[in-house]
């Protein structure tokens, strides 16, 4: 324990915190601007390592701020099965960020380990996966993990290079299944399962004409672009044309563009222009965990008719509830897991499919946690990060039952059902929300549906929203319950936001304080666009009142 005690010192002497600077764990790890991030890295190392220790597995650390810009930088760890670190380990994890200093990040080390019974020096090996994404940043940082990950005795650090977020969960949860967890593999993978899905297509329905072969993808600049360059070299179904690919020239970093902004804004990305008009295009974020699609407006001046991330996941429950319905044999219970930012219409739709819609608070972690508890569990943010999850014990009945049928009944309705949703259980990334695999599988699904991108669109009609955001001197001031819908704190707050609300045909709003940004998010919907505007600023307005801010849009 004294070789374990210094080596830790050693490395956290190497590793101040910077002065003033608070950390936490938000919905989605730590983010901050990349200079300063030293130290919450390397002691992200330290938890990563002791989590590794704990399960007796190889876990992951990814290096990443998403859709964030070009300076900011984050990190955040994964779990042996490739989902999101247990919530149970944040309190520790910021805890650890913000010791002031090495004695005392040391202590918190030593009795964290005695209260989690963790091996701690007792010579059992541990493993880290670490990645990172395109930031200038990231190399420093990843250097800063390694030096953390290294600084507990026992644990090695296998660094996997430059990938996407997804990717580097794919290969945790990949690597402890004992399967094939390269890059190459998760290529393979993605592309094999892509066309085994596309020959599945049912030949009495297919219309070639109406899904367009050309598909434009916006890679944000970041990581995705370069991945879906390779992943469509085996890829002929498809003609994929990459733009913001990060390449020299092309951009910076999320700026202008990406799945974030196009979600947001509601605008084409930059490098897309009028002559792009009617092509289905689609965007990744900076990571490419998210994705959404869109096509231009004619004479519009680049807006945008977009395809959400609830639009995706209505496509993906019709195309999974089309192929159980076909398989009596396989009961499923199948749920569909959303936030408090899903467009009411889109809610409304899923549930007219007579499926079950539950709501959890905002950031992925959420909703996978609540996607677990179904046979087939569905989950997407608006913002376009999602996936499906499908239970061990579905897993082994649909094997069994494509194998009967396969045997018995070769090539019948049924066993091609049967074959669709075990290629889906294939492509789909299911340790985490994966904006390549899922961009694969919604061209998949509308080529087997024959369904043309405006098809797609008219599935319902988004009921108009706003969204603004506002800066206020301390956002845990506010505290919600029931998903978020509702603020408990301030109360006087609530009664004011339903008071603006009763105002408005189809009216709905919600007010929660960012947890990867200092500002509070406003919400609402309405009947027109003008009554969303005018719900939004008058919340806003409340919210400035009672918690004094400035209104941001
Ligand atoms: C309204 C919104 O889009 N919120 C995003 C944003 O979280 P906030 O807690 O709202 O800042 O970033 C999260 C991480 O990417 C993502 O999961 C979430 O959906
Ligand atoms: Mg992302």
């Amino acid at each position: 324990m004294a070789d374990q005690l210094s080596l830790l010192l050693d490395s956290a002497e190497r590793f101040p915190l910077p002065n003033g600077l608070r950390f936490s764990y938000g919905t989605s790890g730590f983010r901050s601007d990349g200079s300063v991030l030293g130290s919450t890295v390397h002691r992200a190392g330290i938890v990563a390592a002791l989590r590794s220790l704990k399960t007796g597995s190889t876990v992951g650390l990814v290096i990443t701020a998403s859709h964030n810009p070009v300076c900011d930088n984050g990190v955040k760890i994964a779990d042996p099965d490739g989902s999101m670190m247990d919530q149970s380990w944040e309190p520790f994890a910021n805890a650890l960020a913000n010791a002031p200093d090495p004695n005392s990040l040391a202590q918190l080390v030593l009795q964290f380990a005695k209260d989690e019974e963790i091996p701690l020096g007792s010579g059992q090996s541990a493993e880290v996966l670490l990645a990172r994404d395109t930031r200038p940043t990231g190399e420093t940082l990843l250097e800063a993990a390694k030096q953390g990950i290294s600084s507990i005795i026992g644990t090695v650090a296998i660094d996997m290079g430059i990938l996407t977020t997804p990717e580097l969960h794919w290969m945790v949860r990949c690597w402890n299944n004992g399967t094939k967890a390269t890059e190459s593999d998760y290529f393979a993978q993605l592309s094999n399962s892509f066309r085994s899905l596309m020959e599945l297509a049912p030949h009495d329905n297919l219309n070639f004409d109406t899904v367009e072969k050309k598909l434009i993808v916006d890679g944000a600049n970041g990581v995705g672009g370069s991945k879906l360059e390779e992943i469509k070299k085996n890829i002929t179904s498809l003609e994929i044309d990459v733009r913001n690919s990060g390449k020299e020239g092309e951009g910076l970093l999320n700026e202008g563009c990406g799945a974030d902004f196009v979600q947001k804004e509601k605008f084409a990305p930059c490098g897309f222009s009028l002559s792009d008009l009617g092509i289905r295009c689609a965007s990744l974020d900076g990571d490419a965990d998210r994705l959404v699609f869109f096509r231009l407006i004619p004479n519009s001046n680049n807006k945008i008719e977009l395809v959400d991330g609830d639009k995706i996941l209505s496509l993906f429950a019709i195309f999974i509830q089309e192929q159980l319905s076909l398989l009596e044999e396989l009961p499923a219970r199948l749920g569909v897991v959303q936030t408090a930012y899903a467009n009411g219409a889109a809610t409304d739709y899923i549930k007219n499919l007579g499926l079950e819609v539950i709501f959890a608070p905002t950031g992925v972690k959420y909703l996978h946690e609540k996607a677990l508890e179904y046979d087939i569990g569905l989950y997407f943010e608006a913002n376009g990060h999602g996936t499906i999850l499908f239970s061990k014990e579905f897993l082994s009945q649909l094997d069994s039952v494509n194998r009967e049928l396969s045997s018995k009944f070769p090539g019948s309705k049924k066993q091609r059902a049967a074959s669709r949703l075990v290629v889906v259980t294939q492509l789909i990334n299911q340790a985490v929300g994966d904006a390549l695999s899922g961009l694969l599988l919604v061209e998949a699904i509308l080529h087997n549906k024959g369904w043309s991108f405006q098809k797609w669109c008219n599935l319902y009609q988004d009921l108009p929203s706003r969204q603004l955001k506002v800066k206020v001197a301390d956002r845990t001031a506010i505290v919600t319950a029931d998903a978020e819908t509702r603020v408990v704190k301030p109360a006087a707050l609530q009664e004011l936001i339903d008071i603006e609300t009763a105002k408005y045909t189809h009216g709905r709003c919600f007010v929660r304080p960012s947890g990867t940004e200092d500002v509070v998010r406003i919400y609402a919907e309405a009947a027109t666009q003008d009554s969303a505007d005018s719900l939004a600023n008058s919340v806003a307005q409340h919210v400035n009142h009672i918690l004094g801010s400035d209104i941001k849009t």
